[in-house]
């Protein structure tokens, strides 16, 4: 009898649904209440690398202390591999680095993965083992058993992340996993997650840096006020999606003739789209425009030719996932 739940089927890992946290506020009439979440939905499955994008104050960390049990929901559901987020089994299972971990100065790497170790309660020689296997793929095996004194952010980072991964968590959630740190600490910490991900570990992380998630991540969600803008996989993100138009660049010429005509053409042009005339010089114009619908790209087409015009450029612009988030963002934002 088939279970209905086929090989190729993602198994979802983070689910979240209509999410609400509401931090009340002090004194008469509650006034002052802060809602960081107002309804936020989102999934992420096994093996992917899901980031959660937005501004300051989006609501990024309230979700994951949610997730983590840190803190309750004032509404709606969250659940990590379908058990209630923050129920111990569920917690068991997920690995966490924050944003700033401190370890204490006294330790080296492979002491400090010890204490971690223990405090999971895992036993010795699992210990030794993980802290064996985790070094190696943190890049820290060479430099175990140094001072932690002496590491830099990115090499802290790393530690990090191995702590996060002694008792083999299926999900790790990473607070920031790259703020504050150089480039090359930013890519060393790229490459850890990468790694984590080809060995099937599934990925949670926070970030208000776009650039950082566009090149780690496989999914996301992008998160203002509280609320989810857009989620799904960034290679569809990015590119512009059914919310966005057709955004395209216009160049056409018109016969010589006057230049009121000229300007009643880019009127009537302008009532089939939005954006702006980029520049005209004498009967050429130039504009990026953006058209809700085909039909409306026809009928600026046959605007120009009902004027003797010459198209000379139609050329959709692909949206990149830089400008779909600041359109979001500032949407979200208000002026
Ligand atoms: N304990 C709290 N009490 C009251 N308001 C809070 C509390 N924690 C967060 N907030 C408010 O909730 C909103 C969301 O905050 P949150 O820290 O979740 O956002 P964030 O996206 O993680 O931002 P950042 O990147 O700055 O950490 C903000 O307006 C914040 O001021």
């Amino acid at each position: 009898m088939s279970s209905g739940l086929e090989a190729t089927d993602p198994i979802t890992v983070v689910h979240v649904d209509q999410l609400k946290k509401t931090y009340r506020g002090g004194g008469l009439f509650r006034r002052g209440n802060v809602h960081a979440l107002s309804g936020v939905s989102l999934q992420a499955d096994a093996g992917q690398v899901f980031g959660l994008l937005g501004p300051n104050g989006a609501g990024k960390t309230t979700l994951i202390k949610i997730l983590l049990g840190v803190i309750r929901s004032t509404g709606g559901r969250a659940s990590l591999f379908g058990l209630p987020a923050g129920s111990s089994t569920a917690r068991q299972r997920v690995g966490y680095l924050p944003e700033s971990l401190r370890v204490d100065r006294h330790h080296t790497a492979r002491s400090a993965l010890k204490y971690y170790g223990r405090l999971s309660r895992l036993d010795s020689a699992t210990i030794a083992r993980r802290s064996d296997e985790l070094l190696k793929i943190v890049g820290l095996e060479r430099r175990d058993r140094e001072s932690v004194k002496r590491f830099s952010k990115g090499m802290l980072q790393r530690l990090g992340l191995a702590q996060a991964l002694m008792h083999d968590p299926d999900l790790l959630i990473l607070d920031e996993p790259t703020d504050g740190l150089d480039p090359v600490g930013r890519s060393e910490v790229r490459r850890v997650i990468e790694r984590l991900r080809d060995q099937g570990k599934t990925i949670f992380l926070n970030s208000h840096i776009l650039h950082e998630v566009e090149l780690v991540c496989s999914h996301l969600a992008i998160m203002a006020k509280g609320q989810v803008l857009a989620t799904g996989p960034i290679a569809e993100l990015a590119g512009g999606g059914s919310d966005s138009g057709m955004t395209f660049d216009l160049v056409y010429r018109l016969p010589d003739g006057d230049d009121t005509i000229h300007r009643q053409t880019a009127e009537q042009i302008s009532e089939f789209a939005t954006g702006d005339w980029v520049a005209h010089h004498g009967n050429t114009w130039q504009g990026r425009l953006t058209c809700d619908q085909q039909s409306s790209i026809d009928r600026i087409v046959d605007i120009v030719r009902g004027r003797d015009g010459s198209l000379l450029r139609l050329q959709p612009v692909r949206e990149t996932l830089e400008d779909k988030f600041m359109r979001l963002i500032n949407a979200a934002e208000g002026p």
